[in-house]
């Protein structure tokens, strides 16, 4: 099912029936992946005095109740109200879905005992590039990284002045496949998630985070069409299930 999309007065061609998902799905497994010190989710039965709600255990349905942390559990999308006293809910601050995106692939390169990603590298990486949305895929890009346990190992994060920079191009969409943009334990300074979204000035509303990601080695860098929706809690953050389309 092919379609064409003007964009800017020009045309781009994409395959709807190629769909290429970079989510990572959230599982009632202890390998689920993991950040933030706590426990994998649960996908269970709803349990009532004599009801098990599972097809199994005798129920006409299976009904199960479920309880995970979207910023712990798997990809997921945050608007600013992830660091603003005032709530906000990226259910309501994310209001179209499809956006021109461009897949970079970056190796964080080490200062002062950490891993982080540079302006320098988002300059080289992007070129002229002025895309709406911005894919990170970060080296080394093992399959593993789906399962990985994250609470106390420091991975790698987003330097505050690349984030600037990324903030300057107009990206208001930036996708990783790290569990945050910043570095694990920071004080609560925050930098990089403030800098995206302009947190001490005109804050943007409308920008979105989205972490956890997994860009399979299978998808080449380069320009994509991005289809990016959030299951339609009212929060700061919601599970969201990126989709790219190759421009052919
Ligand atoms: N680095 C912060 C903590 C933090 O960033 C965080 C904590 C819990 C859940 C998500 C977090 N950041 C996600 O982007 C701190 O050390 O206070």
């Amino acid at each position: 099912m092919k379609t064409t999309i003007t964009h800017n007065a020009i045309q781009y061609k994409i395959d709807l029936s190629k769909p290429l998902d970079i989510s990572i799905p959230i599982t009632s497994k202890k390998v689920n992946v993991n950040a933030w010190y706590i426990d994998a989710p649960k996908i269970e039965p709803h349990r009532e005095k004599d009801f098990t709600g599972s097809v199994p255990a005798g129920a006409s349905t299976n009904f199960y109740d479920i309880s995970f942390n979207p910023h712990a559990h798997g990809t997921h999308t945050e608007c600013v109200g992830h660091i603003s006293a005032a709530h906000q809910s990226v259910n309501q601050h994310l209001q179209q879905f499809f956006f021109l995106a461009e897949v970079i692939t970056i190796t964080p390169s080490e200062v002062q005992g950490d891993l982080v990603i540079t302006k320098d590298q988002l300059e080289k990486a992007l070129g002229s590039k002025t895309p709406t949305a911005l894919v990170i895929r970060t080296l080394p890009n093992e399959a593993s990284k789906r399962k990985r346990q994250y609470s106390h190992t420091n991975p790698p994060y987003i330097l505050e002045d690349a984030m600037v920079f990324v903030r300057a191009l107009g990206i208001a969409h930036l996708l990783v496949d790290l569990p945050s943009v910043d570095k694990e334990k920071d004080d609560g300074k925050l930098l990089a998630h403030k800098a995206f979204w302009n947190f001490n000035e005109e804050v943007r509303l409308n920008a979105t985070i989205t972490e956890f990601i997994y860009v399979p080695d299978s998808i080449a860098d380069g320009s994509y069409f991005l289809n990016l929706q959030v299951a339609p809690f009212e929060n700061d953050a919601s599970p969201s299930r990126p989709v790219l389309y190759k421009i052919e």
